[in-house]
């Protein structure tokens, strides 16, 4: 079943001095529990395509739907929402709130979303169990090590219970044993709760873990091989 379907995205970036076609008509179907890894040369169009399915920037043409809506068809609103609900994001610098701790970091998309209190007790309680961070509930993200702060990424992006994470660099920041646990971290949640992953990453170690390999260069996107 395809979560998010991209048809004929481009994007330019337009200066005085320059134009940049950042993306040249990309296709791509993401279906439910998919975990894809894209590759692709510095400056090949990867984190402009990350953007703009977290709703960090617009395209300049082209469409992105995401069950079915076309994000063109909403009001901006309706678009942040959707996002919200459906997208999970993680970084390579992480992105937690310093003066949150561990578990109010994780509950913080809860409150966005209005989920009642009781509720997000349980979800965040269950989530951080999950991912062995229970012990951990009180400290803030300064107290923690990397491979820790990325754990509470990957928490925090899973507690809405969306249908797609999307992961920038994940391992890009952390030293390669403990990349390679986040990863496998990542296909086991993936397996376990179907949700997809799509992780942009230059670490060729993660491409034996792809179910689909993409490749992006200047802007157009090929699948590599899919197992
Ligand atoms: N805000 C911007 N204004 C103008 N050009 C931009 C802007 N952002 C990106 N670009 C250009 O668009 C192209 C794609 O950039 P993008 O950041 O998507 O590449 P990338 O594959 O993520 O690179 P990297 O691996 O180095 O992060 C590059 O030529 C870049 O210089």
């Amino acid at each position: 079943m395809a979560i998010i379907k991209i048809e004929n995205l481009s994007k330019i970036y337009s200066s005085q001095i320059e134009e940049v076609q950042a993306l040249k008509n990309i296709n791509l179907t993401i279906n439910k529990g998919d975990f894809i890894v894209v590759n692709g040369p510095s400056g090949s169009g990867k984190s402009t395509l990350l953007n703009l399915l977290a709703g960090i920037d617009e395209a300049s043409s082209g469409e992105i739907e995401i069950n079915k809506t076309s994000l063109n068809s909403l009001s901006d609103r309706e678009r942040t929402e959707l996002r919200r609900d459906k997208i999970g994001l993680v970084f390579q610098y992480f992105e937690l709130v310093p003066v949150l701790t561990v578990w109010e970091n994780v509950e913080y998309p809860l409150l966005l979303q209005k989920v009642s209190k009781s509720e997000r007790k349980k979800r965040v309680d269950k989530i951080l169990k999950e991912l062995a961070l229970d012990k951990m509930n009180n400290r803030l993200p300064g107290q923690l090590s990397g491979g820790q702060k990325q754990r509470v990424a990957i928490a925090r992006a899973l507690v809405t219970e969306p249908e797609v994470v999307l992961a920038d660099e994940p391992t890009g920041n952390l030293d390669s044993e403990t990349g390679k646990t986040i990863i496998e971290l990542m296909l086991n949640l993936n397996n376990e709760y179907d949700v997809a992953f799509v992780i942009v990453t230059h670490d060729l170690f993660i491409n034996r873990y792809a179910q689909k390999l993409i490749e992006i260069k200047d802007g157009t996107l090929s699948v590599k091989e899919v197992s």
